[in-house]
């Protein structure tokens, strides 16, 4: 009862709202195998999150009976983890880390048999689960993204992909494909902290079930490691704040300091905090008349403002964006880059065409 609430506060016979109603749990054949993979590997998922088709769309993990602040969500085995990149080696990109995902992992026989359960978890190119980078764009949707530091990240990961693909022997579209998965579900985790002159030491990791989880700016979860030295270390998800059933459980990417370029060019999504609302009054009232919202994009808009000598500036205004974003069609590639100009526009705290 506690957990249920009304559509009118106090009142007997109010009707009650079923928090779980607009999620669909995911009691898929994949998910179940995946579960039984990681529970026989000696990781814990709590029974109380599951993986489930969120608010009717996204894939994600949902809370299905209240969760306590503190409590663990999950934890698995760090030897659950694909490692993508040497701990002993140089930083590698997301486009590297790629390549080592098809050498290490695709063409290796066994590997594919230990992991087929995650494998078959994850999304396919083009598919549901999917949201395309810019560099799936054409070269024509890649201008329209305008903001120079984005349009030149994209430009060198297309450059990157097409030059591991060369020297990997597959083609573009594989290694592109593989380079999101990489980028929008792999992270890099410091195993050890700098020590007299010596660097820290990290890792890029693929964690099966944890990859689950979405994004939020205002997150109720987080990541921890137990004893990150130890090969035999612990990957724990861990309630921030209460979590009330029926509430996503979110975790804040880059640990929540992920500028939009981040986002947008490694996920392919913007940052819901920002999210335009779809009607023109509230379109008036918030968006058109909101502040930047963090302090890393204004600093980063103010930067670009100030190096802009060789850019002309946007070719539309603020306001022209909102409107055309109103009409699109939700999700589709138009609306996406839309949603990103019209972010940094907010965020840098310009509105007309050409500043
Ligand atoms: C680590 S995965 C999260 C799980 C993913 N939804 C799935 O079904 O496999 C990251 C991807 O989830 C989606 N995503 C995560 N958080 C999001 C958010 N706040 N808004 C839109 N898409 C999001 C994006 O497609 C992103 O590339």
């Amino acid at each position: 009862f506690a957990a249920t609430k009304t559509a009118k506060s106090g009142g007997f016979g109010a009707k009650k709202v079923d928090p779980m109603a607009t999620h669909r749990l995911d009691n898929s054949l994949e998910t179940m195998k995946l579960v039984e993979f990681i529970n026989n590997a000696g990781g814990k998922c709590n029974e109380k999150a599951k993986i489930a088709s969120v608010k009717n769309a996204m894939r994600g993990l949902v809370c299905t009976k209240d969760i306590k602040k503190g409590e663990t969500i999950c934890s698995l085995p760090s030897s659950i983890a694909l490692a993508l990149s040497d701990p002993n080696a140089e930083d590698v990109d997301v486009v590297e880390a790629a390549g080592n995902y098809l050498d290490w992992y695709l063409n290796n026989a066994e590997r594919m048999e230990y992991f087929e359960p995650y494998l078959s978890s994850l999304p396919t190119d083009g598919g549901d689960e999917f949201s395309p980078t810019p560099d799936y764009f054409s070269m024509e949707e890649i201008a329209e993204l305008e903001f120079p530091k984005m349009i030149e990240k994209t430009m060198s990961r297309i450059e990157k992909i097409s030059e591991v693909a060369k020297a990997k022997g597959v083609s573009e579209e594989d290694l592109r494909y593989y380079a999101w998965l990489t980028s929008s579900r792999s992270f890099n985790i410091r195993l050890s902290i700098e020590d007299e002159g010596a660097k820290a030491k990290s890792v890029r990791v693929l964690v099966p079930f944890f990859d689950m989880i979405n994004h939020s700016p205002s997150s109720n979860a987080e990541f921890d490691i137990l004893d990150p030295e130890l090969d035999d270390s612990t990957f724990v998800i861990r309630a921030k704040r209460n979590i009330r059933e029926g509430q996503e459980v979110t975790i804040g990417y880059g640990s929540g300091g992920f500028s939009s370029l981040d986002l947008f060019g490694e996920y392919g999504f913007v940052d819901p905090l920002d999210k335009m609302e779809s009607d023109e009054k509230n379109v008036k009232k918030g968006p058109l008349q909101r502040k930047p919202v963090t302090p890393d994009e204004r600093m980063m808009a103010k930067e670009e403002e100030r190096m802009k000598g060789n850019w002309d500036g946007w070719q539309t205004t603020l306001e022209d964006d909102v409107k055309e974003f109103i009409d699109c069609e939700p999700g589709s590639t138009r609306a996406r880059i839309l949603e990103f100009r019209v972010k940094l526009k907010r965020a840098g705290g310009w509105e007309g065409a050409g500043e």
